[in-house]
């Protein structure tokens, strides 16, 4: 037999893309589950349907109803104000403001009758103390779905709370340095931050720190069930309540992110019994957290225990993942810490 004069490809370096870890340390295990664990978590899924966790399809789609006018609304105010303000025709025609939700809504965890976390973001000549507290107040107070407005405009984020066809809802606003802001605003960018206040930031903060969680976990539908789950248990032990120096929403939020993190392969059922294997072990008060904080030039401040005194006292720090990086629970005491422990 002749040699043959074709030549052998080989087949290209086959690169396997290495799988993308989550976190700040790597996970405790990737193990996946067994098949007695999908049959306990199939039985939890269950249990949790009964215990009424799950609003209706109806009342889903009338969230999806009110937050589709409450979009509309801020949309004409916003118009309206360039108009009278005496921008030109084109101004007025790209004049916008765009609604997003934070939240237990927005991570998908909402219960029947939770409230929608919403936060407006307008343009720079459209400002909070008269246009957002007087003028848009003023349209929705006459407005005959909404009921029980409240304004809170001097709170550490200022917020105005009402229903809506009998939906809560707490609505934030922040101005950006935009003078159109775009249907498609990336809220995760840190340019939003450039040239606003404190109380901007704070506001901006939800909605940023709801992204970045969504982002830091390794399977979302996981994330959101065991969370589901945690809520349940923490409201049924009376440790669910961010006012009175327990854990609210957020936090129980970053604490399952943070367990799915060192266990990016299991299912639910593992997830809960991990949830309080790595909790009872915790050393606080070393921090939880989904990514390293970072510092930027923007000069806010952030949660750093070596800089700021009042940091170091914090029992059970749970850090945002969202630039500017704060403790969640700063409000844990330490009696309340000593409950939860127990
Ligand atoms: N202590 C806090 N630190 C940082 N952000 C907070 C804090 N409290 C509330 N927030 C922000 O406001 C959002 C809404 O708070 P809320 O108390 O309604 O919790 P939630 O996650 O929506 O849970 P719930 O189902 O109880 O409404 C939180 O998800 C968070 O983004
Ligand atoms: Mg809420």
């Amino acid at each position: 037999m002749g040699v043959s004069n074709c030549s052998i490809t080989l087949p290209p370096t086959q690169q396997v893309p290495l799988p993308k870890e989550y976190g700040v340390t790597k996970p405790l295990s990737l193990a996946g589950p067994m098949e007695a664990d999908i049959q306990r978590t199939k039985e939890l899924e269950k249990f949790l349907v009964g215990a009424g966790l799950y609003e209706s399809a109806e009342e889903a789609a009338k969230r999806e109803g009110v937050h589709c006018q409450l979009k509309q609304i801020v949309k004409d105010w916003v118009k309206d104000l360039t108009r009278l303000r005496g921008y030109n025709d084109q101004m007025v025609e790209d004049a916008n403001a765009v609604i997003l939700t934070f939240g237990s809504y927005r991570l998908g965890v909402h219960g029947p009758g939770a409230d929608i976390d919403t936060l407006c973001v307008g343009p720079s000549y459209v400002n909070r103390e008269d246009d957002f507290f007087f003028v848009l107040q003023n349209i929705l107070v006459e407005r005959e779905e909404v009921t029980e407005l409240q304004p809170i405009p001097d709170g550490h984020v200022p917020v105005m709370k009402f229903k809506f066809d009998g939906i809560s809802i707490d609505l934030l606003y922040a101005s950006i340095s935009l003078l159109v802001v775009p249907d498609d605003l990336d809220i995760s960018s840190e340019s939003v931050l450039c040239n606003v206040d404190e109380p901007t930031v704070r506001s901006l903060n939800g909605c940023r720190v709801a992204d970045k969680i969504l982002k830091d976990v390794p399977n979302i539908e996981f994330f959101r069930i065991t969370l589901r789950c945690l809520k349940f248990w923490a409201k049924q032990r009376g440790v669910y309540s961010n006012v009175t120096g327990f854990l609210g929403g957020v936090n129980w939020a970053l604490l399952v992110a943070r367990v799915c993190q060192l266990y990016p392969n299991v299912v639910l059922s593992m997830l809960v019994s991990r949830f309080f294997r790595v909790y009872t072990q915790w050393r606080w008060p070393n921090p939880v957290m989904l990514c390293q904080i970072e510092d930027k030039e923007f000069g806010f401040s952030i949660w750093d225990p070596r800089k700021n005194p009042w940091d170091r006292t914090h029992q059970m720090p749970i850090i945002t993942p969202a630039y500017p990086c704060m403790n969640s629970s700063y409000n844990v005491s330490a009696s309340t810490f000593r409950v939860m422990t127990e």
